[in-house]
């Protein structure tokens, strides 16, 4: 593929003015189902402009279901999913618009440069050609990866390839950021990385991130509010402090004595429950999940 060149110093990405069209996204009962089992199950939600916000639930709760729904990659039926007013249904094209999205599948392209797979995002999502190689190289530099751009994305870390997917979604200039397990199989280094840059994009645009993750940790540093998910539905939301606090309360409820301060781990197990169900369906979609974890993984690991 041919390449633009890329201009000596980008500008930062361009800050979006506040508008007053109500939450960055709400979803409203959103039900989706796979055959028999219902992956998604009366789920609502908002989310306000600028905030981070936190999908948390076991393998198979129906995060990822949620987040393609959003995405507008499965259709919503029955439910109403509205991103910054518009509707997901009836204006999918302008939700995409409004939307950068990491799935946790590989969605960078190892035989192509950093800036080819940006580039190719970037004609995916319609950039003008007269913006395009600065956008590119905004995007690059946003996570980081101006230095190693002209190299072969097979060759860079699993660190370096999350931040590499993330230039690609950040390449429309999202006002709604959709990570799905952005730091899985990442050591703690890259991890920290991925959300610096994903916090320097945060402060500089104003962008609101929906993410998904496993780590209790990293939930509670990172995000401004909670939904932890279990079977489809949403058990518990809130501010990490506001989760402790129901928990405490139902402890309370409960005649529970003597129990030291909960930690977001206690509430996961707590509303979210430790076991996954025993019927047939769950027990495929437990292994089906399992699996994919461990593909995504294994190649960013
Ligand atoms: N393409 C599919 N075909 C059939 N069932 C599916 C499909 N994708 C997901 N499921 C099932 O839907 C349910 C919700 O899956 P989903 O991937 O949304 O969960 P998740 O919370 O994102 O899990 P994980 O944490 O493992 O990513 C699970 O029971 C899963 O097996």
């Amino acid at each position: 593929m041919r390449t633009t060149p890329r201009p000596p110093d980008p500008e930062p990405i361009p800050a979006h003015r506040p508008e007053a069209v109500g939450p960055a996204l709400l979803c409203d009962d959103l039900h989706y189902a796979f055959g028999r089992t219902r992956a998604v199950d009366g789920l609502s939600l908002r989310v306000a402009a600028g905030e981070v916000f936190g999908l948390l639930g076991p393998n198979g709760a129906g995060k990822t279901t949620t987040m393609r729904a959003i995405t507008t990659l499965l259709p919503v039926r029955p439910g109403v999913i509205r991103v910054f007013g518009h509707d997901a249904a009836r204006q999918k094209m302008a939700v995409r618009r409004l939307i950068g999205y990491v799935p946790q599948q590989l969605s960078a392209d190892g035989s192509l440069t950093g800036e080819e797979n940006v580039d190719l995002f970037a004609r995916v999502y319609d950039v003008p050609r007269r913006e395009r190689a600065e956008r590119v190289a905004q995007a690059l530099a946003a996570v980081g990866l101006s230095e190693a751009a002209g190299r072969l994305a097979a060759t860079y870390s699993g660190g370096m390839v999350r931040r590499l997917e993330l230039a690609q979604a950040l390449v429309s200039a999202p006002r709604l950021m959709v990570l799905d397990e952005p730091t899985i199989g990442l050591d703690p280094i890259a991890r920290d990385s991925v959300w610096q840059h994903v916090d320097a994009v945060r402060a500089a645009t104003g962008m609101t991130v929906l993410v998904t993750t496993h780590s209790m940790e990293e939930a509670e540093q990172r995000c401004d509010r909670l939904a932890l998910m279990h079977r489809g539905r949403i058990r518990a939301l809130g501010t990490p402090r506001e989760l402790k606090d129901q928990l405490v309360a139902h402890r309370r409820e409960s005649g529970a004595q003597g129990l030291p301060e909960p930690t977001l781990e206690d509430v996961f197990r707590h509303f979210a429950g430790s076991g996954l169900g025993s019927g047939p369906d769950d027990e495929r979609g437990e292994f089906h999940d399992v699996r994919r974890t461990r593909r995504t993984a294994s190649r960013v690991g």
